[in-house]
């Protein structure tokens, strides 16, 4: 085998036919793509696929011929070592066309496939042009939305939507505004002459989701749209005042101010739950300046680096399927014929991860001075017996939304720390609160976060907490295996400022779902840990909670 690796990929799970050709040896990337551009409407299945059977030769062609002229080796030679392809996820139309045209090449040159996750080829693009270690990998792309840290030989989703993937959220916005698909960039141009106004912002832990925010645009929107036709003098007369006053522009730049807000608080939460100092992104939606904007200024003020590929990887294209397929294939990674049938529903974390074998350091929580959490700055003070927690102000967020959601969060904070105690939940005494300067005081607890300490005893016991919470009314909004402290005896639950009270079930499941994601992307060893975390609760809590868990976890899959 030569030092030089040599692979032909090809892409096309929705919108775009590419083909590429990736040297290890140069490093260079050569792409050609060709893009599916709906007349009306969003992505039809159909129509994307007439478009790949169409387009995919050409640019297999084109990026093939390109392949023969860099080869340097003997003309009756191949020009690539393999042929790479997207395995999945995506629409299965567009995916088995794409399948076919990578086993027909394969043995048209007599060299091996390599089927590649899509996703996975979002994120590791990010990693190979940053040469960072092991980042936490945002992937923002038009169907998924996912927080990735790679964990014992898989990426563990760590976060993700919990309903549409973060570009599709927003294309059905602009389709609602009657603008032609794709809408993100439409949105980001409208953006640069808004101005904010509120609205939803829903964040679980490192989960998310959009549904609540969408459609309060589009009836944000509405109401602009009908006091425009109406136009009876003062519009604040008939629509109520926040109402009559708003724009399409504004609704576009509040839109983009909260949602690449929740993306960029869960990255944090994920860089302070991992230890890790790197973010890299991916995905269609990454091209957008403001979200990177927003990424680069929460990374610089906590001290991490970031870094966003150039626009050609960061959409959807066949280069980050060649430069994964050539890790891979080096990796010994390829597969028969058999084995190469696409997967629509394709998870990241069903990837094994053959091409890694350094595992991350999981920095130590410290026990004095000064800790960053994802949000705030807690002054540890053990001989005091107490901690001061500050929600300090984030750059990247718009001062409005930073304004409310340090100020909720603080308040809540307060009263469910106080609360959970009274429920039996052993909870810091709260000693002083100042809402204004966004701060609070708390009895020092624990020597240890449960992250550094994990077993299963404790664990159980985490279960039961959060039962007892439920059964309350109340959810902790963030349990995490750093958000619980432990002592010589106790297990005790700390950070109750994204809590709030509810009597759905499905609050109830996420809130489990939440500590259960922290377990896998934190524990060595997760599933005894995970068990336990179910039984602490059965012993408590309410079994419909569980069987609501299990619906959960089905869900945030990729959906046609
Ligand atoms: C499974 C696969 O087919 C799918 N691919 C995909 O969604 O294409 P991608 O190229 O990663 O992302 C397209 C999305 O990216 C959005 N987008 C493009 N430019 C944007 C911008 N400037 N601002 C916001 N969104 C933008 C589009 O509106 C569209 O929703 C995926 O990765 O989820
Ligand atoms: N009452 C306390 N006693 C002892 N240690 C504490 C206490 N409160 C916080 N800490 C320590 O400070 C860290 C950060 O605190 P906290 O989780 O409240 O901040 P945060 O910014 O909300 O963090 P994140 O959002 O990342 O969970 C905790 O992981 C824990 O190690
Ligand atoms: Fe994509």
């Amino acid at each position: 085998m030569s030092s030089t690796t040599r692979i032909l990929g090809i892409e096309g799970t929705a919108w775009a036919a590419s083909a590429a050709v990736y040297d290890s040896g140069t490093d260079d990337v050569f792409i050609e793509s060709d893009a599916y551009e709906p007349d009306s409407g969003g992505i039809h299945p159909r129509e994307a696929a007439e478009h790949m059977h169409e387009a995919i030769p050409t640019v297999v062609k084109t990026a093939l011929e390109h392949a023969r002229e860099t080869y340097a080796g003997p003309a009756d030679e191949p020009p690539v070592d393999a042929v790479a392809f997207s395995q999945g996820p995506g629409l299965g139309p567009c995916l088995r066309i794409v399948g076919t045209a990578a086993r027909a090449l394969s043995q048209s040159l007599s060299v091996p496939l390599v089927g590649v996750n899509h996703m996975v080829a979002h994120l590791e693009i990010g990693r190979h042009t940053a040469d960072f270690d092991s980042p936490v990998c945002l992937n923002a792309s038009g169907a998924n939305a996912h927080l990735l840290a790679y964990r014992n030989g898989r990426y563990r989703v760590l976060g993700e939507t919990m309903d549409t993937g973060v570009g599709n959220a927003i294309d059905k916005f602009t389709r609602h505004v009657g603008w032609s698909h794709p809408g993100g960039p439409k949105v980001e141009a409208a953006a640069k002459d808004g101005a904010y106004v509120d609205l939803p912002y829903v964040v679980k832990g490192m989960d998310f989701s959009f549904s609540g925010i969408m459609s309060a645009a589009k009836q944000r929107y509405d109401g602009v749209s009908a006091s425009q036709a109406s136009d009876s003098g003062d519009p604040a007369d008939e629509h109520g005042e926040s109402d009559g006053s708003v724009s399409l522009e504004d609704v576009c730049f509040s839109l983009q101010e909260n949602i690449f807000g929740m993306l960029t608080e869960v990255a944090e939460r994920a860089l302070s739950l991992t230890g890790s100092d790197e973010l890299v992104l991916g995905g269609g939606v990454g091209q957008n300046a403001r979200l990177r904007e927003m990424l680069e200024t929460m990374c610089t003020q906590r001290g991490a680096d970031f870094h966003a590929p150039e626009p050609r990887f960061l959409r959807d294209n066949a280069g980050m399927i060649a430069v994964l397929g050539a890790k891979m294939y080096d990796a010994g990674d390829t597969i028969a014929v058999e084995d190469s049938r696409v997967d629509p529903n394709y998870r990241p974390d069903q990837v094994d991860v053959t091409w890694r074998t350094d595992e991350p350091d999981l920095e130590l929580g410290r026990e004095e001075g000064t800790v960053q959490g994802a949000e705030a700055l807690v002054d540890l003070e053990p001989e005091a017996g107490r901690v001061r927690k500050r929600r300090a102000s984030k750059q990247y967020r718009h001062p409005s939304l930073d304004e409310r959601l340090r100020r909720e969060r603080t308040t809540l904070e307060a009263r469910l720390t106080s609360l959970a105690r009274r429920e039996g939940v052993p909870t810091p005494v709260l000693v002083d609160v100042d809402r204004r300067e966004a701060q609070l005081v708390f009895e020092y607890v624990g020597d240890r976060d449960l992250r550094d300490a994990l077993t299963v005893e404790r664990v159980r016991d985490v279960g039961r907490h959060l039962a007892r919470l439920h059964l309350a009314g109340f959810v902790h909004g963030d349990p995490t295996t750093r958000n619980v402290r432990v002592g010589p005896t106790r297990t005790y639950l700390i950070d109750f400022g994204l809590g709030y009270h509810t009597d759905h079930v499905e609050d109830y499941a996420m809130d489990v779902h939440v500590f259960d994601q922290s377990l896998v992307g934190t524990a060595a060893d997760p599933e005894p840990l995970r068990e336990a975390l179910r039984e602490g609760y059965r012993e408590v809590g309410e079994k419909r909670v569980l069987e609501r868990l299990r619906d959960v976890e089905g869900r945030g899959r990729y959906v046609e």
